[in-house]
Parts: structure tokens; C-alpha cells; sequence
């Protein structure tokens, strides 16, 4: 099975509760969300983007589509890695490819869960997950009820359990309602081991300290919180 990468790298984990473990990353390309603060580039490159030695900044580029056995082996090639981050883009849209990958190291994914029966796909295959929920003043489709119903579903499937470790994060910004926020963590507490709060990188976009340190304190009444930024963005690291 072949499908577009756009960057295969390795590096630390930036974001969530594990910030600081080293992961090979895998950047699938294409999103079903348009989210206002995306940091990333969701186009299809003609190349993926693979860092062969960890930190040179310099990239090998491989003609797309690349077939599972590459990626896998590709992945496989960096040394002490804690865990293979799937991220992109949408990992979740690519679940066919990602259920056949034959990798060393317990897989981490990345994603904005709205994708239900992608999800149960690799229910099974995935050990760790970092569901982002999106936020009404993200969403610019049609019935924002729905697409809450498929996130609630897709933390259902890939509920925190013995052999599955599943946080939520939640992307704060200046335009963020308490409320919103409040009801999302209430349905989707049973499923998750933890939250976090992380702020919107963009200095224009960010929301006060103040609103941060009341949010969290309001969670922690019914779940563990944290406030963890963007770290890898601090130092300069992909
Ligand atoms: C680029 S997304 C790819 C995975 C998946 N589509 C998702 O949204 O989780 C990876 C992570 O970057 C976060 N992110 C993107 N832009 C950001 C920004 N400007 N500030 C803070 N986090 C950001 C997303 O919220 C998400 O947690
Ligand atoms: N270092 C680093 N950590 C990350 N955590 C989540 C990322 C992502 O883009 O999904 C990311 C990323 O792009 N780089
Ligand atoms: S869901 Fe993720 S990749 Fe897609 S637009 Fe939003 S932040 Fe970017
Ligand atoms: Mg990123």
C-alpha cells in the first residue's frame, strides 16, 4: 500500500504529557478540518522529507507515494526512540496504511478526532493518543453538533485503558469560551487520563495567563489538567 508523506524526521515530542521524549515522526499530508491556527502545511508534496541523521536539518527527498515496507523501515532506522509519532495533516485518513505498518517501537498518534471508523481501524494498534479537540471557533462546517458526536465517538474508541494510554488537548486562543470547553471535558472525561491546556503559539492569538489559570483550576474540580505549551517551537527543534 502506498500513500503521500510529507516528512519523515526525528525529534522530541514537543507537546502533551510526554514533552521531551525522543520520537521518529511520520507527517501524513491532508486534513479533513481547516483549523485558523495551523502551523502546518497540509498540501501533498511531489517529495517526503527524510532527515537521515536526527538534528542536521538535512533532508533526503523521496518521491511520493512511498509504500508501507519503506516508511516502516525508514521509521525503524532511528535509534532510542521512546515511540513513532503519527501525526500530519489528519493520521486518522490514512488508518488503512497505518494498520499495516510494521514498526519497532509503540505507535503515537496524533489527532483531531473526528474520525470515527477510521479510529477503529487502528484501535487496536495505536498505544498512546493525543486527541485534539477542536473548538466551535475552529469549526466552519455545516452542524457543529455532529462533528462534537463524532469526537465523542472517536475518544470512545480510543478510550484510555490498560494498554492505551489517551490524553486530550485542547488548542486555547484569545476567542475560547469557558463553557465550551467546560462541556467538552464533562462528556469526555471517562475517556481520557488526562487534559491539557495549550495555548495558541501566535502572541496575537494567545489568551491571557489569567484566563488560563481560571480554566484550569475549573477542570481540576473534575480531572487532572495541565497547562503545557508548544515546546519544541521555544528551541527551534522540528
Ligand atoms: C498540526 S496538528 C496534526 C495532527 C492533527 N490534525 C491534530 O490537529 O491534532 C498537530 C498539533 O499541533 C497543534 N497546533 C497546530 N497549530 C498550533 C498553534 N498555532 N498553536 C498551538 N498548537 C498548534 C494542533 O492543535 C495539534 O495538537
Ligand atoms: N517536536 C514536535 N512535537 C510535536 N508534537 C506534535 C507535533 C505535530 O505536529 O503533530 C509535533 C511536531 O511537529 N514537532
Ligand atoms: S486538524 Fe490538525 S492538521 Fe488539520 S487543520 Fe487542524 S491543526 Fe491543522
Ligand atoms: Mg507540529
Amino acid at each position: 500500500m502506498q500513500v503521500p508523506i510529507s516528512e519523515i524526521f526525528c525529534s522530541v515530542q514537543g507537546e502533551g504529557p510526554h514533552v521531551g521524549v525522543r520520537q521518529a515522526f511520520v507527517r501524513f499530508v491532508g486534513c479533513n478540518l481547516n483549523c485558523s491556527y495551523c502551523d502546518t502545511n497540509v498540501e501533498r508534496p511531489a517529495f517526503c522529507n527524510f532527515e537521515k541523521v536526527p538534528g542536521t536539518n538535512e533532508f533526503q527527498e523521496l518521491p511520493n507515494p512511498l509504500d508501507v515496507e519503506t516508511v516502516s523501515e525508514l521509521l525503524n532506522s532511528y535509534e532510542n526512540v521512546h515511540s513513532i509519532s503519527l501525526t500530519g495533516g489528519e493520521p486518522l485518513l490514512e488508518a488503512d496504511f497505518i494498520a499495516e505498518m510494521d514498526v519497532s517501537r509503540p505507535l503515537y498518534l496524533e489527532s483531531n478526532m473526528t474520525l470515527p471508523d477510521m479510529a477503529k481501524k487502528i484501535s487496536d494498534k495505536v498505544s498512546y493518543v493525543s486527541g485534539d479537540v477542536k473548538l466551535i471557533d475552529e469549526f466552519e462546517g455545516e452542524d457543529f453538533e455532529s462533528h462534537l458526536e463524532r469526537t465523542f465517538e472517536c475518544f470512545r474508541t480510543l478510550r484510555n485503558t490498560k494498554d492505551r494510554e489517551c490524553f486530550c488537548k485542547l488548542v486555547i486562543t484569545k476567542n475560547t469560551a469557558v463553557d465550551d470547553i467546560l462541556n467538552i471535558v464533562d462528556s469526555i472525561s471517562g475517556y481520557v487520563s488526562c487534559v491539557v491546556l495549550q495555548p495558541v503559539t501566535q502572541k496575537h492569538f494567545a489568551p491571557e495567563i489569567n484566563f488560563m489559570l481560571k480554566l484550569q483550576n475549573d477542570l481540576l474540580d473534575s480531572i487532572d489538567t495541565l497547562i503545557i505549551p508548544q515546546t519544541h517551537k521555544m528551541w527551534g527543534c522540528l
